[in-house]
């Protein structure tokens, strides 16, 4: 069961001994030149009607057969992957660090006498009234009824968060700027480094701003110094104090901090311990997205999202999308040893997926203690990493292509796009170019084909060996229909709950973050001594030279 060393497990031990028996025979040519139904065998489709999401898996050119795969889902039957994820949309605290329940599934769950899970927990049952003052609030923004403190309707936002309090709302802004209010801009600052704040404070106007100061636990110093410095360039104009309740409202657990920031409780958008900050977009910490796209839109992406946690929960482990990434995943992670995994969008929109997913994935499955505190003896969360296509093609794919590094990629990519310029040709354009990547990481060209394709030239030998692509390299190619806010939720739930199954199988917990105190603790000590060369101890002489080369040489 979950926090028991994975190698522990049968068929850990199973996928050890396939592995060193017969990696060098899963050779992608020769398992699609023998099984001509590859391709309808290993992909699989999640489809909703309401809202309209259809999504293909393709995860046919993986270094898997069927032994392997089925080694693959024993592994996850044994590590309690079923009963886990059970447990999770139970309420359990299956957050043992924290005792906390995880519960970001309750942020999408319709109601109850409308197909939605039960869930047992305080807070679960006033997640509607949130999503009702949401919209209330969204809609009298949008509308221009909610007023700045001179009469004038808001047509600036500012997001004030870092983390989980900025990276969902940045990823999803620009994911659904295609619905979003043109009118409204919406910025977000994050971090701690002036130059943020002060670049945004150039493109706004205290009359027509508003300010949402979001943080889970309202002490993130950087959000806490940010919103200060927002209140502090607003008063300058607006001078006073009353006013800040027109344009400030707060997004928090911490209804103390938030009144004590001069917030008040009636502008304040409530969420509950039980949600992880990676995992908070679907909370009032999309508010900014609520005001961007509008609430229907809102809902929408909340509504793929649980129509993909259905799916997660109902599918039976060798039809479901997010354990079927999960595991070929870990077939590379802990048996290959990649290091790495490339989220690569084929849709402008979803540029900062991959941005979005290096906190969602690696806060996550940072971890090397399992659940009962033992060191664990194999690779855990992979390095999340990637950008959108073509780009990335003309920038790091040399390395994925022809590098000494195995580097398993996620394709995903839109049926549909929202912008058809010039008869839709640049998007055939950028299809074709998801269609052949792909092959060519998985097909490659011999020896053969450039000796051919050089003619005269291929008696230089060098030139020969350069052109050549070895291939063999694993991809999953994700094709949805369009990038709807329905889609979007279910994609981002699809890999949040991929990174939920590999966790479990890690035995590790991939819901507390400890990993970010040290460096926090550690920089508020610093901050006292930084006055005063004397003040300066404690360190190691590297720190220490540095603090004071920092203070002789500062102006
Ligand atoms: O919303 P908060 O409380 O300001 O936290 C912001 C971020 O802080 C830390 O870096 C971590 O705890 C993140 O998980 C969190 O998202």
């Amino acid at each position: 069961m979950t926090g028991t060393s994975a190698t522990k497990y049968q068929a850990w031990k199973k996928l050890q001994s396939l592995h060193s028996s017969k990696s060098s025979k899963l050779v992608l040519k020769e398992l699609f030149a023998s099984d001509p139904s590859r391709f309808s065998t290993l992909s699989k489709s999640f489809v909703s009607s309401s809202p309209d999401v259809n999504i293909l898996l393709d995860y046919s050119k993986n270094l898997v057969d069927e032994e392997v795969l089925s080694s693959l889902f024993e592994l996850a039957r044994e590590a309690g992957v079923e009963g886990f994820r059970d447990d999770m949309f139970a309420g359990k605290h299956i957050n043992t660090s924290e005792d906390r329940a995880v519960l970001h599934v309750a942020l999408r769950n319709p109601p109850v006498d409308k197909g939605g899970f039960k869930i047992d927990e305080e807070g679960v049952d006033e997640v509607h009234g949130v999503l009702a003052h949401i919209k209330e609030f969204s809609d009298s923004v949008r509308s221009g009824a909610w007023k700045g403190y001179t009469g004038k309707a808001i047509n600036t936002i500012v997001n004030i968060g870092i983390g989980g309090s900025d990276l969902g709302p940045v990823m999803v802004t620009e994911a659904l700027k295609h619905y979003s209010k043109r009118d409204l801009k919406t910025h977000f600052v994050s971090n701690i480094d002036g130059t943020d704040l002060a670049e945004v404070l150039k493109l706004c106007d205290p009359e027509t701003t508003l300010f949402i100061v979001a943080s889970k636990t309202f002490t993130t110093q950087e959000t806490i110094t940010n919103a200060e410095s927002a209140k502090d360039w607003f008063l300058q104009t607006a001078k006073d104090k009353e006013h800040v309740a027109k344009h400030f409202v707060a997004l928090s657990t911490n209804t103390q901090g938030v009144t004590a920031f001069g917030i008040s409780e009636s502008n304040m958008f409530a969420f509950w311990d039980w949600v992880g900050g990676r995992y908070s977009l679907w909370s009032a910490i999309g508010l900014s997205i609520a005001l961007a796209i509008g609430f229907d839109n809102f809902q929408e992406m909340l509504d793929g999202a649980h129509a993909m946690d259905k799916h997660f929960k109902e599918t039976k482990l060798e039809d479901n999308l997010p354990v079927i990434l999960a595991l070929v995943g870990i077939w590379y992670n802990d048996f290959y040893g990649a290091q790495t995994q490339a989220l690569l969008p084929y849709d402008q929109y979803m540029k900062k997926f991959a941005d979005y997913f290096q906190q969602g994935d690696m806060e996550s499955n940072g971890k090397s203690v399992t659940k009962d505190g033992s060191r664990v003896d194999y690779e855990t969360g992979p390095i999340i990493w990637g950008q959108s296509g073509t780009n990335g093609q003309h920038a790091f794919y040399q390395l994925i292509h022809q590098g000494t590094k195995l580097i398993p990629c996620d394709f995903l990519a839109p049926i549909e796009t929202l912008n058809p310029i010039s008869g839709g040709k640049h998007h055939e354009i950028l299809l074709s170019n998801f269609f052949a990547q792909p092959e060519a990481l998985a097909f490659g060209k011999t020896e053969e084909q450039v000796v051919e394709e050089l003619g005269a030239e291929s008696s230089n030998a060098a030139l020969v060996k350069s052109k050549i692509f070895e291939g063999n390299k694993p991809t999953n190619s994700i094709l949805f229909q369009k990038l709807t806010p329905g889609t979007l939720g279910a994609l981002v739930a699809l890999y949040e709950h991929k990174i939920h199954v590999q966790g479990a199988i890690w035995g590790i917990n991939s819901y507390d973050q400890m990993g970010v105190e040290l460096g926090k603790v550690l920089a508020k000590a610093i901050l006292k001594q930084l006055g005063n060369e004397k003040d300066v101890q404690g360190h190691d002489s590297s720190t220490t030279g540095l603090i004071h080369h920092y203070q002789k040489n500062r102006k």
